[in-house]
């Protein structure tokens, strides 16, 4: 005789996408959360978000205690929907207000500061736990401080040529063309993220490396898909042998 056996819903998959900017990481994690029907966060934004909220109320981003002070103060919402993700500040639309270059230059030094990242270390592990079939997480510390248990840890690479090339493909006009500005930019800041106390961005021991340098978007995207999928089957375990639905008595 044989029975059959209902499969519980396949456990949440949590990953881990680190590395610094212009790397791929928000492009290939929206991407992959949306091929796999898993959620997604922009951690990057929630920095930036409340970097906003600190220029427009006047703290003096120059001072940690100030931005300590304040860190509390503004509600930072962020919608998980990789097709159409969304970030609000005190219930107002901050997607657009958070690129802004302005917010660019300062966000290092409100992030360094250890009462900030607390409290959005926080924010991000409520938002991963309440993610039914997973969620793919993208910034510098996902995998080393706010998920060391992630089931997959990916850190993207690629060199400052080409991550300036992209960056400045984003950009318009005048600021297209100063490639070497851009790279400039983008090297001090990799510099402040990198050597700040509080969760630097660095490379989990047991993250997986993926230099993207000489790789298309679509490369990197099946790799990681790839990637998850395997962790899917691994996690499923013997739930995946039952996929037939039937077993011995
Ligand atoms: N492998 C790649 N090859 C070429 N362009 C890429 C690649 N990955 C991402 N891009 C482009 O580079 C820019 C920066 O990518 P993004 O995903 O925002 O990086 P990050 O989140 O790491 O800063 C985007 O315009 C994106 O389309
Ligand atoms: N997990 C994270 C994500 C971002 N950040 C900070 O937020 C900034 C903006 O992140 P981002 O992901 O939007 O940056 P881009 O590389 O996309 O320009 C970074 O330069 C870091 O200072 C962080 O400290 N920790």
């Amino acid at each position: 005789m044989f029975v059959t056996v209902e499969t519980a819903a396949p456990a949440a998959v949590i990953v881990a996408i680190d590395g610094p900017s212009g790397t791929g990481k928000s492009s290939t994690s929206k991407a992959v959360a949306a091929k796999l029907a898993l959620s997604y966060l922009d951690t990057g934004a929630q920095y930036r978000a409340i970097t906003w909220w600190m220029l427009s109320n006047g703290v003096d981003i120059q001072d940690p205690t100030a931005i300590a002070t304040a860190a509390g103060k503004p509600a930072i919402v962020s919608g998980t929907d990789p097709a159409a993700p969304t970030i609000t500040v005190d219930g107002q639309d901050a997607a657009g207000p958070i690129r802004t270059k302005e917010v660019t230059s300062a966000v290092s030094a409100v992030s360094a500061v250890p009462e900030v990242r607390s409290l959005i270390t926080d924010l991000q592990r409520t938002i991963a736990g309440s993610a039914e079939r997973g969620i793919v997480v993208e910034g510098r510390d996902i995998g080393t401080t706010v998920l060391p248990d992630a089931d997959l840890k990916i850190f993207l690479t690629a060199s400052p040529e080409a991550r300036a090339a992209r960056r400045s493909g984003e950009l318009k006009g005048k600021e297209a063309s100063d490639l070497a500005a851009t790279r400039e930019a983008l090297i001090k800041r990799d510099a402040a993220d990198s050597s700040r106390k509080t969760s630097p961005l660095a490379k989990a021991d047991d993250a997986v490396e993926v230099d993207t340098t000489e790789l298309t978007l679509e490369q990197v995207i099946e790799c990681v898909v790839t990637l998850i999928e395997a962790k899917i089957a691994e996690k499923a375990g013997p739930a995946a042998t039952a996929e037939a639905g039937q077993v011995a008595p």
